[in-house]
Parts: structure tokens; C-alpha cells; sequence
């Protein structure tokens, strides 16, 4: 069985090396983790360093060529690395991979280009690709940089929407999305709780009431995008839970789901 996890820049920091002994475990079970990960606050980070200023519009990051370099150089190479390193010290075998190697994730601009700049969505996964690594026993841990039609224009891609798009062409039946809150969460009494399930509807009126805003958008719409196919169930949950990877996969009621009704 194979599941598609996106691990998220807010969290990967504070991954404990028991989430990835949880995840060694999983492979060793034959339950088979395809990882896409982000790196937002890293990229930013970087970015203040070098002196480029960076804006988000929506959720998504303006993107020109000089901030490409950047996203690239922290997603493709350092953050990417050290997941591969962290999931080989705890005793699995990872390969990692831009969306750019093999034509792993085909690009085009998303429709408000004007406004955000070379930033893109998914239209093609290799996933011919991703089937030979998973079959040689290794753990894809994908950057999400998009490469153009044309084999050369690379385009910058929020993380929750590339791996939506991976899920929905591998038609895997989870994607698990590993970030630094407990799932979607809404004050209700005036105390805040996990909604146990979401469907369409509800996040679509808490979008509206902004109970849902900044980055639980990109999710949020990934997630509804996802489950209109073959994906049955995506959820959100915290990376510092124990064991959040397995329980999940055992079906326990932990993050939020998002279900289609
Ligand atoms: N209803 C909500 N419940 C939980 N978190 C929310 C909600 N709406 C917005 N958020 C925000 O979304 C953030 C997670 O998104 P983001 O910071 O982009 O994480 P990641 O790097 O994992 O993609 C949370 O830390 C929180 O600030
Ligand atoms: C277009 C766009 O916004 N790309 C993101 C890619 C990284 C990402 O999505 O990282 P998180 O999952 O940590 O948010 C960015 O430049 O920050």
C-alpha cells in the first residue's frame, strides 16, 4: 500500500527522529511513504540573507528568477538532503528528487501569473517514475520545482498543491499532511477545538468566515482538488504527535479529515 505524505516547512524542524523511526517502520510493513515536503520559512529565511525581499499573494510566494534560484537551491538541496538523511539514519532508504529530475512534475503558470509571477501548477506527474523508486525499495522525497513544457523554464510550486497533484495521479487513497498544528481548528464556545472531519461545504463557509486563512488555504483546496478523484480521504495532522504516521494509516481519529460528503 502506498500513501503520499507532504511534510510541511512549518514543522520539519521539529520532526523528532520518532516520526522517522515511525516511517522506517511503515516501510518495513510494506506501507509505502511518497514524501512531498516544503520549506517556506527556510526559503524565506534565505531569501532576507541574501538581501531579496518577498511577498506572498494569497498564500503564494511572487517568484522571479533570482527568488527561483533560491527556492531551488533551499528545496532542492538543503532542505530535500536532509529529509533523505534523516530517513536513511533512522533505517530506510530515501532517493530525493526535484520535480524538475525527469520531468517528475510538468508545469504551467497558474492562472494569476500577472500577479505572483513564474509560480505554477502541476499537469503531469511521471509517475511511471515514482513506481521504479517505490519498487526499488526507496522513499521518493520530492522538492516541489516544477519544470515547463519546453524542458527549461522551471516554476516555483506551493508544496500542499504539488503533493494534492501527486496523490490525485498516483490514485493513492491518502494523503497525510504533516504540519504544525493539530488539524483544521475553529473556536467554538470560545475554545478552540480539532474538527475530528470536514467536508467541501463546511471548509468553503469557513473560508468565507476566515475561520480558515493563510496557510491552510493552499491545503484546504489541494485537499477538495484531491478527493474529487480516486483520493478517499486526506488529514492533516500535527508532526510532533507520536506515531502520527501509523495511526493514521490504522484508521484511528487523530488530525482532521476531509472527506468529500
Ligand atoms: N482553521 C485553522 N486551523 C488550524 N490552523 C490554521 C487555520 N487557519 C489557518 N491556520 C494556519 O495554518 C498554519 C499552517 O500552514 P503553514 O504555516 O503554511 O504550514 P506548512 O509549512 O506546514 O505548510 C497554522 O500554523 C495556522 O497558523
Ligand atoms: C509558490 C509558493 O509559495 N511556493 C512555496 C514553496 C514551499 C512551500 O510550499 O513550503 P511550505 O509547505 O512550508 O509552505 C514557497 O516559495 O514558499
Amino acid at each position: 500500500m502506498r500513501f503520499v505524505m507532504k511534510c510541511g516547512g512549518s514543522t520539519l524542524a521539529a520532526l523528532p527522529d520518532a516520526f522517522f523511526a515511525d516511517m522506517a517502520e511503515l516501510v518495513k510493513q510494506g506501507r509505502l511513504p511518497i514524501i512531498v515536503h516544503g520549506g517556506g520559512p527556510a526559503i524565506s529565511e534565505t531569501l532576507t540573507k541574501l538581501g531579496i525581499e518577498t511577498e506572498f499573494v494569497n498564500g503564494l510566494r511572487k517568484t522571479n528568477e533570482a527568488v527561483l534560484d533560491v527556492v531551488e537551491m533551499v528545496l532542492a538541496g538543503q532542505i530535500n538532503k536532509l529529509i533523505v538523511r534523516r530517513i536513511g539514519h533512522a533505517g530506510a532508504r530515501a532517493v530525493g528528487l526535484s520535480g524538475v529530475d525527469a520531468g517528475l512534475l510538468t508545469s504551467e503558470p497558474v492562472e494569476n501569473a500577472h500577479e505572483v509571477g513564474l509560480v505554477g501548477r502541476v499537469t503531469d506527474v511521471n509517475a511511471g517514475l515514482i513506481d521504479g523508486v517505490v519498487e526499488m525499495g526507496y522513499v521518493p522525497v520530492i522538492a516541489p520545482i516544477g519544470l515547463g513544457r519546453d524542458g527549461l523554464q522551471r516554476y516555483n510550486i506551493n508544496a500542499d498543491t504539488a503533493a494534492g497533484a501527486v496523490a490525485s495521479q498516483l490514485g493513492t487513497e491518502r494523503l497525510v499532511v504533516v504540519t504544525d498544528v493539530p488539524g483544521i481548528m475553529k473556536t467554538v464556545d470560545g475554545e478552540k477545538r480539532v474538527l475530528p472531519v470536514v467536508t467541501v461545504a463546511e471548509i468553503e463557509a469557513m473560508i468565507e468566515s476566515g475561520d480558515i486563512y493563510g496557510g491552510m488555504i493552499p491545503k484546504v483546496r489541494a485537499a477538495i482538488d484531491c478527493i474529487q478523484g480516486q483520493v478517499r480521504e486526506v488529514v492533516i495532522v500535527s508532526g510532533t504527535e507520536p506515531r502520527i504516521l501509523s495511526r493514521v494509516l490504522d484508521g484511528e481519529a487523530v488530525g482532521t479529515r476531509i472527506v468529500r460528503e
